[in-house]
């Protein structure tokens, strides 16, 4: 059997006294597409931070590709990040005084493999062949989100994680991103894991689990 792209065992966080959530169990596979969905502060944004190794959690396991991330110190959470994992916020998070095609290539530079070519060809794939030397203040929010599918993929992760990243953009646009990201996202055979408030995007996926304090269903 291959291992689980991401195996989530009884995963629980607190923010000091206070508990967020608890007996979180997940388990997706490489190139699967779920949704978690849930209540306004339940925790869908601090779950994802978690699975990202961004944040810390209090308790239980996660496991990408047999690699206890809980074992990782900084610095090898750092390398595994790069290695490993793309990430789509809402707020784009692209980097205003750096090109198009910079951005998207932004995480091949900092794996010391700089690939013109792969950049182009993302470009063209998320629909903005051609745009690579505009500035981010020269897009519209649909295209800036589609810069950032771009850069989340360009290194050919294996697990994408994506936070409401339909949360700014009308519905039409919306509609056009998520199907870039899930296209995408199957074209690289990543496991896709988004955190949405939309049905619409939501129903996309090959599974819904509802987050709440007491676990993930
Ligand atoms: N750094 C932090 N320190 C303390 N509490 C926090 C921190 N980050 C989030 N929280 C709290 O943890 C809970 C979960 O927040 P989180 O943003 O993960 O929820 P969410 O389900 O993503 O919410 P939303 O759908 O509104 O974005 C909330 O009560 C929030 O106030």
């Amino acid at each position: 059997m291959n291992p689980a792209s991401l195996l989530v065992q009884n995963l629980h966080k607190r923010y000091g006294d206070s508990s967020v959530f608890s007996h979180v169990n997940l388990r997706v596979e490489p190139g699967e597409f779920i949704a978690i969905v849930g209540e306004s502060g339940v925790g869908k944004s601090s779950l994802l931070n978690c699975l990202a190794a961004l944040d810390d959690w209090s308790e239980g396991t996660i496991t990408h590709n047999g690699v206890d991330l809980g074992t990782l110190s900084e610095t090898q959470r750092a390398h595994w990040r790069r290695a490993h994992l793309g990430f789509v916020f809402q707020a784009f998070h692209v980097l205003p005084h750096l090109d198009v095609a910079q951005n998207v290539g932004l995480p091949l530079l900092l794996l010391k493999r700089p690939d013109p070519a792969r950049v182009a060809q993302m470009l063209e794939a998320v629909g903005l062949g051609g745009l690579g030397e505009r500035l981010p203040a020269q897009l519209s929010g649909g295209q800036l989100q589609r810069v950032a599918i771009a850069r989340a993929l360009v290194h050919r992760p294996s697990l994408l994680l994506a936070d409401e990243p339909t949360g700014n953009l009308d519905p039409g646009t919306a509609a056009q991103v998520m199907a870039v990201l899930q296209q995408q996202a199957a074209d690289s055979g990543a496991a896709l894991v988004l955190v949405t408030h939309s049905e619409a995007a939501a129903a996309r996926a090959q599974r819904v689990l509802r987050l709440t304090a007491s676990g993930c269903t």
